[in-house]
């Protein structure tokens, strides 16, 4: 029926939007509020202007203008550009909802923000603020380079960042990228995301028609609540789905065009940033219960309804909403918690390579003790997936789980407790009387052999720590993770850890640590444990097999792939994840072992599925065959020969 088409044509909201955006142009009705249109093109001609427009006298109410552009081409022009003082009702009629901090500036604290880097430059780090944050003024100063470039000329940037990966990615991302966020309301200059409010329920459904890409592959989201270890840093923590993603296209080969880095603003109990005029996000303290999840159902149904097929990755979640968003999805979406899963994965694939470290077989994770500093988020779905990792190699888990002894702020979690979130419950130990014992009563009392830190609380492994652990270890090398991040809040550095132990531990951290020079006058390398080897390969493998669902299986083969990745030579000098220059390499791997496990559990669609018949290396030659490459390519035609 011809009318049930057009009802089906025009039931879509990004079509309303159209056309009522297109009649308001052709009509040149000025709405209610403005002061008077004029076309754009006349602005700066005297001879052009209309003689019902009056001059301008600066401080009166000057006059409004028709403009044509609208959304992101309207950002990108410096002749109509207001950046974040945008008006509300100039958003909303210019498709610009979304597209930019929520609460409008005026053009003062604009003028304010200006003159503050002009005359502190934001980049420039106090040097006692170096040895915490583990960021420097350079690193600051080539992250804003590095920013520029990407805003002129995004071919360049990737090719830059292509081929000097190892150097970059401490710029890009942690941890360097906490910083970022710390002052992210100082550094605003252009925009790059998505910003969806408590303010927008309603209308994000109509919003998500307001990005100028019409194909999404992937979105990383936050609610800004967990910043790495930073804790609540509002939507000054977009800058973290922005630095992921730099990774999805420079590790796994995503077009940058095809990518979204979202924020999802609830508020901010962070009150310092909130009383701070330059903060864009809403003034109020974050919302939560119902409510909250009534938002995150919106923005989700939004962007699915426009993407279908993207994969959606939740990052830095505080923990009340990163576990039960997770279990709200994931059994019909294709979404991942990368702070849960992706961690998980990469923390359990460098055990496996300690273990090829030390000639030990896969097996011989039944043996270790371990102790996980931190009960979140991070720390449980770490210490799920190692317990997983043990039943695969034949215990129960029963028997896994009580290899474990997990600590939070409140010390050794017992069955004493009352409280205890449900995903921690597995975990308890069963001898009540050690109720909150320290860190280094633990580990003296129980002489373990595996000690991580995700607890993103700074130096818990101090000296005291680290000689228990190395004394109760005589047999095997201690391994040492000390995952939290950025560098201020990792729990030791690279430098304590083989110095304390004598050059013993096999460190990896999850900020990237310089090489150690022992007193022996050798240098010993370090590993970074960092979910940034696992997550664009699942992206990757999920999204091209188009599995529609992210399984425990698909994980488990992840973190299986990846330490088989590690040169033999550099297993000789200790460590335990393959080298960042192949990053490329490493996620089509991750992303093809991924797409194989999908296949096992009969997931895959459309042509990785006729992939799958023909093998591993066939399915990663289709995977890498399928990753952007930044190069120019031909704006016009031009025949052979012309250019040359
Ligand atoms: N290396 C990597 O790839 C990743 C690292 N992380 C890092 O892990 C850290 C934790 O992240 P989430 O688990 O998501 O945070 P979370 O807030 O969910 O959990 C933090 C946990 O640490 C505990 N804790 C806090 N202070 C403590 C103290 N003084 N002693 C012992 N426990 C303490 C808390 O009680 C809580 O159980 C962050 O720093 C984050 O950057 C997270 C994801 C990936
Ligand atoms: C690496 C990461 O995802 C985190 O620290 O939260
Ligand atoms: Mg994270």
């Amino acid at each position: 029926m011809w009318w049930l088409k057009l009802r089906r044509r025009w039931a879509q909201p990004r079509r309303w939007a159209q056309l009522t955006r297109g009649l308001q142009a052709a009509s040149n009705i000025p709405p209610r509020g403005f002061v008077r249109y004029i076309h754009e093109d006349d602005r700066f001609s005297t001879d052009r202007v209309p003689e019902d427009v009056p001059p301008y006298i600066p401080g009166q109410e000057s006059p409004a203008y028709v403009v044509r552009k609208t959304g992101y081409d309207l950002l990108k022009d410096p002749w109509c550009n207001k950046g974040s003082a945008f008006p509300r009702s100039e958003r909303d009629r210019l498709g610009l909802r979304g597209l930019l901090p929520p609460r409008s500036l005026t053009m003062e604290l604009q003028v304010a923000r200006f003159m503050q880097d002009y005359h502190h430059p934001v980049h420039f780090i106090p040097p006692e603020d170096v040895e915490l944050g583990g960021v420097t003024s350079e690193m600051a100063r080539r992250w804003k380079a590095l920013q520029a470039l990407h805003d002129r000329n995004e071919t360049l940037f990737y090719r830059v960042l292509f081929e000097n990966f190892t150097e970059m990615a401490p710029i890009i991302y942690t941890p360097t990228v906490g910083w970022v966020c710390l002052n992210f309301h100082k550094l605003y200059r252009r925009p790059r995301g998505m910003y969806f409010s408590a303010a927008d329920r309603g209308d994000m459904a109509a919003m998500v028609y307001n990005w100028p890409q019409r194909d999404v592959q992937a979105i990383v989201v936050t609610d800004g609540s967990r910043i790495l270890g930073l804790g609540d840093l509002g939507v000054n923590g977009l800058g973290i789905p922005i630095g992921k993603l730099d990774l999805y296209c420079a590790a796994a080969g995503f077009s940058p065009s095809k990518v979204l880095p979202v924020v999802i603003d609830v508020g901010t109990n962070n009150e310092t940033l909130r009383a701070n005029p330059h903060y864009g996000g809403l003034r109020c303290s974050r919302i939560t219960g119902p409510e909250y999840f009534s938002i995150v159902d919106e923005f989700v149904t939004a962007v699915m309804s426009r993407w279908p097929n993207a994969i959606l990755q939740f990052e830095d979640f505080s923990i009340d909403h990163a576990v039960p968003l997770l279990e709200r999805y994931r059994q019909h979406h294709l979404v991942f918690n990368d702070d849960i899963q992706g961690t998980a994965a990469t923390a359990l694939a460098g055990l496996y390579g300690a273990l090829r470290v030390m000639n030990m077989p896969p097996s011989a994770l039944t043996e270790q003790r371990i102790v996980c500093v931190g009960a979140g988020s991070a720390g449980m779905g770490v210490a799920k997936m190692i317990a997983a990792g043990m039943t695969k190699q034949g215990l129960s888990l029963a028997e896994a789980t009580k290899r474990f002894w997990v600590l939070d702020y409140m010390g050794l979690i017992t069955k004493k407790r009352s409280d205890v979130a449900n995903f921690v419950k597995p975990f308890v130990r069963e001898e009540k009387q050690h109720e909150g014992e320290s860190l280094l009563s633990v580990i003296k009392r129980v002489k373990p052999t595996i000690l991580l830190g995700l607890a993103g609380a700074g130096r818990l492994f101090n000296k005291e720590v680290l000689t228990a652990l190395s004394e109760g270890c005589p047999h095997q090398r201690p391994i040492i993770f000390p995952m939290s991040n950025p560098t201020s809040r990792m729990e030791c550095t690279a430098e304590e850890a083989l110095r304390v132990t004598k050059g013993r531990a096999i460190f990896a951290s999850g900020s990237p640590q310089q090489p150690v020079q022992m007193p022996d006058g050798g240098t010993v390398a370090v590993s970074q444990a960092n979910n940034m080897y696992i997550f664009p390969g699942i992206a990757l493998g999920s999204f091209l097999g188009q599995t529609r669902v992210i399984t425990d299986d698909m994980l488990m083969a992840a973190a299986e792939a990846l330490p088989k990745l590690v040169h033999p030579e550099d297993l000789a000098k200790g460590l335990v994840y393959p080298r960042l220059a192949d990053i490329r390499d490493i996620s089509a791997r991750v992303a093809t072992a991924v797409a194989c496990a999908a296949g096992k559990e009969g997931r895959l669609r459309g042509p990785l599925l006729e992939k799958y018949g023909q093998g591993p290396d066939a399915m990663r030659a289709y995977i890498a065959s399928r990753m952007f490459y930044p190069e120019y390519s031909s704006l016009v035609h031009v025949p052979p020969g012309v250019d040359e």
